[in-house]
């Protein structure tokens, strides 16, 4: 909210994060589903005198929008997607408060998996995977809409098929070409669906969940190629290219995908005494890194995309 107050300019917003919160359904069946999810909110809304004339009368106070998300979450009679239940939670804001005229609500969803026990999916068992599904609604009070998913903390690792070569050699350069070495990264992306209103997104309760796992597949599938062969990455920044077509081409309601792929190094150990070498690398020993570590990121959207 911007706004012109004694000759400034002023912009303002409050909100609650990290409220955490788990829910559990039971089915007829006895078997049961359950979601931990981190919701952070922030309300963009008309209070400046909260701000200018110690009037709280406007003010929708945080602990208030803590409560909400008890409360949404209590009325959601059967398990939803990270996306639905933001946006769930971003419409009430902004239908339920005059005040409020945007509601931005971003949910980090923990990865908790249902456990196999010989080889049977347990009715009420739960371990924690790796990687996090994110969503984050942005709702305006005319009904507008921008949604994005995001996954966050896939590591992908391959230990063929990947070199680098042909990149500036200059009298700072001393990394080698390679056509073989280790591939690793940890994928953050933030994928950005065209829905541009509230009437216009689907009505599945599963619906945004089946997009996530496919755009996982096509990710992971991407980056590693056929079961037998693999597929040879140049570098990461065209592996990250490669990945990032896949989803546009294949999901035809994403407008743009943002990947961040950190270039996680193993480095070829080689030791050696004055007199002899104890170990010479031969693509088999390394020593893993995380500092310092390549970034790489970029982000692919359609023409007609708002972004
Ligand atoms: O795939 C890579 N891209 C780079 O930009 C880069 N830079 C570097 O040192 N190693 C690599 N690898």
């Amino acid at each position: 909210m911007a706004n012109k107050i004694e000759g400034f300019n002023f912009e303002q917003r409050h909100g609650k994060d990290r409220v955490r919160v788990a829910r559990v359904w039971k089915n007829k069946e006895g078997r049961h589903f359950m979601v931990e999810w981190s919701v952070s909110i922030s309300l963009l809304s008309d209070c400046l005198p909260a701000y200018v004339s110690d009037d709280n009368s406007d003010i929708v106070a945080t602990d208030t929008m803590k409560n909400t998300v008890y409360v949404k979450a209590k009325e959601c009679a059967e398990q939803l997607s990270v996306e639905a239940f933001s946006i769930e939670l971003a419409k009430h804001f902004t239908s339920y408060y005059k005040q409020v005229t945007t509601a931005i609500v971003k949910i980090v969803e923990k990865p908790w998996e249902r456990v196999n026990v010989d080889g049977h999916p347990h009715e009420h068992g739960f371990k924690l995977g790796s990687e996090k599904h994110t969503a984050e609604a942005v709702v305006k009070k005319s009904g507008a809409l921008q949604l994005t998913s995001g996954i966050e903390g896939l590591a992908l690792l391959k230990t063929t098929k990947s070199g680098f070569e042909g990149f500036i050699r200059d009298e700072y350069t001393t990394l080698p070409e390679t056509q073989e070495r280790m591939l690793a990264t940890e994928v953050t992306a933030v994928l950005r669906y065209s829905y541009e209103s509230l009437s216009s997104i689907p009505q599945n309760p599963h619906y945004f969940t089946e997009r996530y796992l496919e755009v996982k597949k096509i990710l992971v599938d991407t980056f590693f190629g056929p079961t037998k062969e693999g597929v040879y990455s140049p570098s990461v920044q065209s592996t990250l290219y490669q990945m990032a077509r896949a989803v546009l081409s294949r999901i035809p309601d994403m407008s743009s995908v943002q990947l961040k792929m950190p270039n996680l190094h193993f480095l070829p150990v080689n030791i050696s005494t004055k007199d002899t070498q104890i170990v010479k690398f031969d693509d088999d020993v390394y020593l893993p890194t995380s500092e310092p570590h390549g970034t790489i990121e970029a982000s692919l959207s359609r023409f007609w995309s708002k972004m």
